[in-house]
């Protein structure tokens, strides 16, 4: 369970460029809760996933995980409770070591244990098996360097990373805008999978109406770094992209969506 509550993020502060990328968001999102996060450009989407994961400190307000203040954790600190996917497949894993070894560091994320025990024969058939079952062949190629991977291969490793620290929680950053169609198709059903197997609780940025519909459980929007939109349950499954399109035009009195950043299919 992640409960947010009036958080606030101010970027350079007392300068010219002071922006206020988060105004005061309430969230609470129950354990397993899968949900997709919308908005404009500059709506401040990221900006909660960085809160969640420690990266940005809120000035105010308080994020508790399972009823514990991680408020003020820094991000190490959080990384044993919080996977992230990113949207540049280069980044959350090493290209330089092979795919065991992110496996390995992945699986020692947040404790105490080295590589070394990490990468015990017991583990190294415990990561041939779980890579196997991405079904891209990949429990041939464990000692390749991750660098080598395709970026479909390696957004679907790093999905399968998030799940062996044991962490409860994943932040997905417009994690297949970088991947053609059908290899964004692929990933968001492993997505879909890996949630539900491991019962994640989950918060998905996307930029892609249809796909902030036909995945999850609830749909939250952003604007202005403000929570306007948070559907759940039958209204939710009752929207249409044209109707989220037209809330999302109500949200900004009334404007047209001439945004190109927002996708509607
Ligand atoms: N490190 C930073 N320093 C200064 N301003 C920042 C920083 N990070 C984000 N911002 C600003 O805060 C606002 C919210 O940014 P954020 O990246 O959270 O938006 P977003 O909704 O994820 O947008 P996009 O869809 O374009 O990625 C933007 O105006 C952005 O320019």
């Amino acid at each position: 369970m992640i409960t947010v509550q009036g958080i606030h993020v101010t970027f350079g502060r007392g300068t010219p460029l002071e922006k206020k990328a988060l105004r005061g968001v309430d969230l609470t999102i129950p354990e397993g809760q899968f949900v997709t996060v919308i908005g404009s450009n500059g709506a401040g989407k990221s900006t909660l996933l960085g809160a969640l994961a420690g990266d940005v400190l809120a000035e105010r307000g308080t994020i508790a995980i399972d009823g514990t203040d991680v408020t003020r954790w820094t991000t190490p600190r959080r990384s044993a409770l919080v996977a992230r996917v990113f949207q540049d497949p280069m980044a959350g894993s090493c290209a330089n070591l092979t795919i065991e070894e992110n496996m390995a560091l992945a699986a020692a994320r947040g404790r105490r244990r080295g590589l070394g025990l990490a990468l015990r024969s017991d583990r190294r058939h415990q990561f041939r098996e779980r890579i196997a079952e991405l079904g891209l062949g990949l429990e041939r190629r464990l000692h390749d360097r991750m660098g080598l991977l395709s970026g479909g291969q390696r957004q679907a490793v790093s999905l399968l990373m998030a799940t062996l620290s044991g962490s409860k929680i994943l932040l997905l950053d417009e994690h297949t805008a970088a991947l053609d169609p059908a290899t964004a198709d692929f990933v968001l059903d492993l997505t879909r999978r890996i949630v539900r197997e491991n019962r994640l609780t989950t918060l998905m940025v996307t930029h892609s109406m249809r796909q902030a519909l036909d995945y999850g459980d609830r749909t939250v929007m952003l604007h202005e770094g403000q929570v306007v939109l948070d559907v759940a349950g039958e209204e939710r499954a009752g929207l249409d992209v044209p109707h989220l399109l037209a809330l999302f035009a109500r949200q900004r009195g009334g404007v047209e969506i001439s945004d190109d950043s927002l996708l509607i299919d």
